[in-house]
C-alpha cells in the first residue's frame, strides 16, 4: 500500500484550497435574480471539474471552497475574501456568465494567483464583463489569466468545452503550485559545493519570488547525529535489511590502488542509510525523535526541498550522499511506497527549484543531472560505428550524475505498458520491484570521493516523453527558467557502454533527445547544449513545459528558451500588453515590470 510517510511530519497538512467566485449582475428587480442559480452552477461545476482532476502531493483531491452568495458589489467581495482567508485559499478563479461591475467585483489579493472565466454565450454578456475585469487587473497591476471558450455556448448549457478545461486545469495546477511552496524552506545542507554558482544560495530569490525562507545547517550537523545517533534505532535496523536485500551491489570501479575494504564498504553502507534518515529528519521533522528526548531535532525544517553539498568537504572525509540522495527523490523505500522527498545534489539550490516546480505541477519523482556531453550523430558514429535515428537523428545529450536521480529514472514503471514516472499512488509493487532490480550501486570512486559512499547506476527506458528544466540567475537581471521538452533514448547496449565507460559509468544515465523545431535555441540539439545556462538540469516526466510557462509567469520569472508551441503559452492576460509578436520579449518586459511577487 503506498503511503504518505505518517512517520514524517511533512509539510503536507493544510494545504491550499482553489477558491471559486461566481461574480454577477447587482441588480435585483429581475436581472440578479435570473442569474443566481446559473452563476452557481458555473462556480460548483468549475469546482467538480478541478477536484476531479487534481491531486495533491499526497494524492488527495484538491479542495474547492466555493464563495457563499453569488458576488455582485464589493461587500460580497470583501465577504468572499473573508472566507477564503479563514479557509486557507491559495488561488482564485472568478466566474462568470453575465455582465458584472467590474472593480468591484474583481479578486484584489496580490498574493493569490487569479483567473477569470467568461462564459462565451450570447444571452448575457459574460464575454463583455471578462474584458473589463481583466483590463482593471491590468490597470491595477494585479495581473489575471482570461479564459474564454473558443465556440458560442448555449445559454443553459454548462457543459465545459475542452479548451475550457485545459485552461482552467493549467492555471489551477500551477496556481497551486505558487500557493504550496509559499511559506515553506529549502534547507541547505553545508555550503557551496565546489564553486558551483547554483550553490551559493541566494536567500532574497527563494523570499522574493518563491515566497519561502531558506535554512540552513552546517554538515557538522550530519557528524553529530551520527555520532549520538539521533535517529530511530529501530527504523535503521529495519532500513539497512532492506537496503541489503534491495540494493544490488555492482562492479567496483576502483583500480587496486584505491580499492576500500570489503569492512570499510559496509561501514559505508552503514554511514549512508543513517544519512537518508538524518536527512529526512532534517527537512520534516521525526515524531520518534521527541520520544528519545530530543525535541528540538524532532520539528525539523519545514523543508519542502533541500539540497546536501557533499564535495568537497563532506565527501573527502565521510561517505557521500548518493544514497541518501537517490533514495530521498524515489517514491518508495524501507517503508513502502511514499512521496519522494526533494533533495538537490551539490547544494544546487536552483536546480532543487527547477525539480520544486515540476514535482509540484505533476507528483511525480524528478532526475537531477549534470548536463554532461553533447554527442553529436558524427560523433557516436565515429566512436561507436553506429548511426543514430528516429528522435536521437540530430544527436544525444548525456544525461548523468551521481545523486538526486530517482530510481523512478530507470523508466521501469509502465503506464499503458509505456515507459513511465508515476505520483507515488498509482506505482505497484511490480513498478517498484523494477526499478529496484534495474538499479545496481557501485563503491563511489575513491579518487573523487576519498571518504567512499555507494552510487546508484541505470540507463534509462527509451520512449518517456519529459520535460527538462533548470532556473538561472543573472546578474542585473534577476532569475531566468529555461526548459526543454523530448524523450528518453536507449542506444544498444555495446554502444552505450563504449560512450558510458568513457565517463563515470558507476552512474545513472540518460540519453536525452530534445525535440527540435528548427527555432531559436532549439535549431538543433547542439545548440540546446550550448544554451544550457549550468551544469545541471532536471528531468520530469511527461511534456509539462506549458504548465511550466504559466508557473514561472505567476511567479514573473522570464523564461528565455523553450520549445512549447505558441497556441499552448498560457500567460495572464496583461502580457499581451507587453507585446503580441514575439512572446519570449514581452514576456522578459512583464516580469521586469511586476517583479517578484512577494519582494
Ligand atoms: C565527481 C565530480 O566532482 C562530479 O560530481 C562533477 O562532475 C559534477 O557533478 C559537477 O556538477
Ligand atoms: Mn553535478
Amino acid at each position: 500500500m503506498a503511503t504518505v510517510n505518517t512517520s514524517d511530519k511533512t509539510w503536507i497538512t493544510n494545504l491550499p484550497k482553489v477558491g471559486i467566485r461566481p461574480t454577477i449582475d447587482g441588480r435585483y428587480g429581475g436581472v440578479r435574480e435570473s442569474l443566481e442559480g446559473p452563476v452557481m452552477t458555473m462556480a460548483k461545476n468549475a469546482a467538480k471539474l478541478i477536484s476531479e482532476n487534481l491531486k495533491y502531493p499526497n494524492g488527495e483531491p484538491v479542495e474547492c471552497v466555493v464563495a457563499d452568495t453569488c458576488i455582485g458589489n464589493v461587500a460580497e467581495s470583501a465577504a468572499c475574501a473573508e472566507k477564503f482567508d479563514a479557509e486557507n485559499v491559495g488561488v482564485s478563479l472568478t466566474v462568470t456568465n453575465c455582465w458584472c461591475y467590474g472593480s468591484e467585483t474583481m479578486d484584489m489579493d496580490p498574493l493569490r494567483p487569479k483567473a477569470v472565466w467568461g462564459f462565451n454565450g450570447t444571452e448575457r454578456p459574460g464575454a463583455v464583463y471578462l474584458a473589463a475585469v481583466l483590463a482593471g487587473h491590468s490597470q491595477k497591476g494585479l495581473p489575471a489569466f482570461g479564459i474564454y471558450g473558443r465556440d458560442v455556448q448555449d445559454g443553459g448549457d454548462d457543459t465545459i468545452p475542452d479548451d475550457v478545461k485545459e485552461k482552467v486545469l493549467r492555471f489551477a495546477k500551477a496556481g497551486l503550485a505558487v500557493a504550496m511552496m509559499k511559506g515553506k524552506s529549502y534547507l541547505s545542507m553545508g555550503g557551496v559545493s565546489m564553486g558551483i554558482a547554483g550553490s551559493i544560495v541566494d536567500q532574497n530569490f527563494f523570499e522574493d519570488f518563491l515566497g519561502m525562507r531558506v535554512e540552513a545547517i552546517d554538515l557538522s550537523e550530519f557528524s553529530r547525529r551520527l555520532r549520538d545517533e539521533v535517529y530511530d534505532k529501530d527504523e535503521y535496523a529495519q532500513a539497512l535489511a532492506w537496503v541489503k536485500e534491495n540494493c544490488p551491489e555492482g562492479h567496483d570501479p576502483n583500480g587496486p590502488e584505491t580499492t576500500r575494504s570489503r569492512e570499510q564498504l559496509d561501514k559505508e553502507w552503514e554511514t549512508s542509510v543513517k544519512m537518508a534518515m538524518i536527512a529526512r529528519d532534517l527537512m520534516y521533522g521525526n515524531d520518534k525523535l521527541a520520544e528519545m528526548g530530543r525535541i528540538e531535532e524532532s520539528r525539523g525544517h519545514n523543508a519542502i526541498l533541500s539540497g546536501f553539498q557533499g564535495q568537497r568537504n563532506w565527501t573527502d572525509y565521510c561517505a557521500n550522499g548518493d544514497f541518501m540522495e537517490a533514495i530521498s527523490n524515489s517514491s518508495f523505500d524501507w517503508s513502502g511506497i511514499r512521496m519522494p522527498r526533494l533533495m538537490a545534489t551539490e547544494n544546487d539550490a536552483l536546480n532543487g527549484v527547477a525539480m520544486l516546480f515540476s514535482y509540484l505541477l505533476t507528483n511525480t519523482p524528478q532526475v537531477f543531472a549534470d548536463v554532461r556531453t553533447y554527442w553529436s550523430p558524427d560523433s557516436i558514429e565515429r566512436v561507436t560505428g553506429h548511426k543514430v535515428d528516429g528522435v536521437a537523428a540530430g544527436g544525444l545529450i548525456h544525461l548523468i550524475n551521481s545523486g538526486s536521480a530517482s530510481l523512478d529514472g530507470s523508466g521501469q514503471q509502465s503506464v499503458d505498458g509505456k515507459p513511465a514516472m508515476k505520483p507515488f499512488w498509482d506505482i505497484t509493487e511490480a513498478d517498484k520491484e523494477a526499478c529496484l532490480k534495474a538499479t545496481t550501486w557501485h563503491p563511489a570512486v575513491t579518487e573523487y570521493f576519498p571518504g567512499g559512499g555507494w552510487s546508484s547506476k541505470f540507463t534509462t527506458k527509451a520512449g518517456m516523453p519529459i520535460t527538462m528544466s533548470r532556473v538561472n540567475i543573472v546578474k542585473g537581471l534577476g532569475p531566468v527558467l529555461q526548459l526543454a521538452e523530448g524523450w528518453t533514448v536507449e542506444l544498444p547496449d555495446e554502444v552505450h557502454a563504449k560512450l558510458d565507460d568513457r565517463t563515470n559509468n558507476t552512474w545513472p544515465t540518460t540519453w536525452f533527445a530534445p525535440r527540435i523545431t528548427g527555432k531559436g535555441a532549439f535549431i538543433d540539439v547542439y545548440e540546446v547544449m550550448a544554451k544550457w545556462g549550468a551544469n545541471h538540469g532536471a528531468f520530469s516526466y511527461g511534456h509539462i513545459g506549458a504548465d511550466l510557462i504559466s508557473l514561472a509567469a505567476m511567479l514573473r520569472i522570464p523564461v528565455f528558451m523553450h520549445n512549447v508551441e505558441e497556441a499552448d503559452v498560457y500567460r495572464p492576460s496583461a502580457w499581451s500588453s507587453f507585446g503580441t509578436e514575439g512572446l519570449e520579449g514581452a514576456d522578459f518586459r512583464a516580469c521586469e515590470t511586476y517583479g517578484p511577487i512577494y519582494g
